[in-house]
C-alpha cells in the first residue's frame, strides 16, 4: 500500500464480528478479538487491520498522512441503531405519572394520549423546529458511538406531516455525520380524524400516501404498527404489500403486547426484521427463522414500561438460531432514551445475552436489519471506516458499568468526529490544573 491516510494506533484490544451476513444463534458469540491491533484507513475505507507487528512486517515503507493514538483502548465497528423514531415534535412527561399509576400503554393511547398526543405536536412544529430537536437527539447518539441510525415517520398521519417528518430525515442524513435511513411508518395509529374508521385511514395511507413518500424516494422501508386496537393483521399485510409493490421493503412492529400473529405475518410477506416481539409464539419465531426475518429487540421499552415479560432471545438464540439484533427504539413515549450502552445493559439483564452476543446484535446484525451488512457493522478491509473506541478494557466491561457514557472516541467514514470529551473545569492532576 503506498499511502495511508490514516493510522490507528495503539489499540489495546479490537473486537469484531466477521463477515458481512447476518450472525444467528451460537455464531453470534463468535467475535474476533486482536489485541495491540492498528487499523489503516484509506479514502474513508477499512484498508488493512491487524496486529501491530504484522503491520510492521507488511506495510513497511507505506507514506501513513496521520497517526492516531488510541491509548490502549477498545475499538470495535460503529454502532447501529436500527429502530427508532427520531423525527416527532413536544414530549410526553406528563404522561409518566400515569403510566407508573399502571395505566397501560395502549388505554392512554385509546383515549387520545400516547403516540397521538405526538401526532399533535409534529403537526404543530415546524420543519425547522423538528430538525432542530432531531439533531440534538442524533448528536446524542453520535455522542454513546452510533454511527448509522434508523428513523422512522409516524407521527404526522397526514400526508403533509408524514412528508414534513422524512424531509426532516432525509436533510439530517445530508448534513449530519451520522447516516439517517428512512423508513415510513404512516401506520403508527389511526389520527382523531379517522377516528372508528380505520379501514378509511388505511385506504388514505394506501391510495394516496405511499405512492407519494414512493415517488419522492423519501423512504427505503414501511414499517406498521400491528397490534390489538391498532392496525389487523388484514390491515397490516394490505400496506406492507402494496409498499413492497413500490419498492419498500417490510418492517414490523410485531407482538408486542398481545400475540396478534405479527411474526408470522412478517415470515409470510418476507420481511427484512420484525420488532419487539415480547408475546412472539413459537409458531411466529420458527416463521422468522424459515424466511430470514431479523428479529430487533427492544429491551429498554420493556423496562421502561415497567412490564415483567421480555423478548425471548435466549430461545431466538439457541433454540431458532435467529440474528437477534437490539436498539433503541428512541421515540417520546415507551423510550425516550437515545442510550444505546442504556440498551446494551438491559440486554444482559433482562435478556440475558452474553456481552459477545450484545456486540454482535449492536453492529453486523443491526446492520442487515437495514440491508447494509455488506458497507457496515463490522471491521473488514473494504468496509467504511466506522468506528468506536471506548474508554474500556474488554467488551463486557460496556453492560457492567453502566448508567455511564463508555465512548472515548468515534470515527465516521474515516473521519474522527468525537474524541476525548473535554472537562472545561479542568481536572486537578499533580502539577496543577491541565
Ligand atoms: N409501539 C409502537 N410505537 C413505538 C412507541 C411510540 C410512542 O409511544 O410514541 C414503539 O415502537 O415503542
Ligand atoms: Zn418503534
Amino acid at each position: 500500500m503506498e499511502r495511508i491516510d490514516l493510522l490507528l494506533t495503539g489499540i489495546g484490544s479490537l473486537v469484531t464480528p466477521q463477515g458481512n451476513r447476518p450472525r444467528g444463534g451460537q455464531s453470534m458469540k463468535e467475535v474476533c478479538e486482536t489485541k495491540d491491533a492498528v487499523i489503516a484507513i484509506k479514502h474513508g475505507r477499512i484498508a488493512w487491520f491487524g496486529p501491530v507487528n504484522e503491520f510492521q512486517e507488511q506495510l513497511a515503507g507505506s507514506e501513513i498522512a496521520v497517526t492516531m493514538d488510541v491509548g490502549g483502548r477498545l475499538v470495535t465497528p460503529g454502532l447501529v441503531d436500527p429502530h427508532t423514531h427520531l423525527v416527532h415534535g413536544g414530549s410526553r412527561e406528563h404522561e409518566l405519572v400515569l403510566k407508573r399509576s399502571g395505566v397501560p400503554y395502549l388505554d392512554i393511547l385509546a383515549q387520545g394520549g400516547g403516540i397521538l398526543h405526538t401526532v399533535k405536536c409534529t403537526r404543530a412544529s415546524s420543519e425547522q423546529e423538528l430538525y432542530e430537536k432531531a439533531r440534538r437527539s442524533l448528536d446524542e447518539m453520535l455522542l454513546n458511538g452510533v454511527t448509522t441510525v434508523e428513523a422512522k415517520s409516524g407521527y404526522g398521519l397526514s400526508l403533509e406531516a408524514e412528508l414534513k417528518q422524512l424531509s426532516v430525515a432525509k436533510r439530517l442524513d445530508a448534513v449530519h455525520v451520522v447516516d439517517v435511513v428512512s423508513t415510513f411508518m404512516g401506520a403508527h395509529a389511526v389520527p382523531e380524524e379517522f377516528k372508528g374508521r380505520s379501514e378509511a385511514f388505511v385506504d388514505y395511507l394506501v391510495n394516496v400516501m405511499l405512492p407519494k413518500v414512493a415517488e419522492e424516494g423519501l423512504a427505503e422501508f414501511c414499517d406498521v404498527f400491528c397490534e390489538r386496537g391498532v392496525f389487523s393483521i388484514e390491515e397490516s399485510r394490505r400496506i406492507l404489500v402494496e409498499a413492497q409493490r413500490l419498492g419498500l421493503r417490510s418492517k414490523i412492529h410485531a407482538d408486542e403486547i398481545v400475540p396478534l400473529g405479527g411474526a408470522e405475518l412478517a415470515g409470510e410477506i418476507g420481511a427484512i426484521s420484525a420488532e419487539h416481539l415480547l408475546t412472539a409464539t413459537d409458531t411466529g419465531l420458527a416463521a422468522l427463522a424459515a424466511s430470514g426475518v431479523i428479529p430487533v429487540l427492544l429491551p429498554g421499552t420493556s423496562f421502561n414500561l415497567g412490564l415483567a415479560t421480555h423478548a425471548r432471545a435466549r430461545d431466538m438464540i439457541d433454540k431458532y438460531d435467529l440474528p437477534v439484533a437490539l436498539s433503541t427504539d428512541y421515540n417520546p413515549g415507551s423510550c425516550p432514551t437515545e442510550s444505546i450502552q442504556l440498551i446494551m445493559m438491559l440486554a444482559s439483564l433482562n435478556l440475558k445475552m452474553s456481552p459477545e452476543e450484545i456486540l454482535t446484535a449492536c453492529t453486523i446484525n443491526a446492520a442487515n436489519a437495514l440491508g447494509r451488512g455488506h458497507d457496515i457493522g463490522s471491521i473488514e478491509v473494504g468496509k467504511r471506516a466506522d468506528l468506536t473506541i471506548f474508554d474500556a478494557p474488554n467488551i463486557a466491561y460496556l453492560p457492567y458499568h453502566f448508567g455511564i457514557n463508555h465512548t472515548y472516541g468515534v470515527m465516521k467514514n474515516g473521519e474522527m468526529v468525537v474524541w476525548n470529551r473535554m472537562l472545561m473545569t479542568g481536572t486537578e492532576q499533580e502539577g496543577g490544573v491541565v
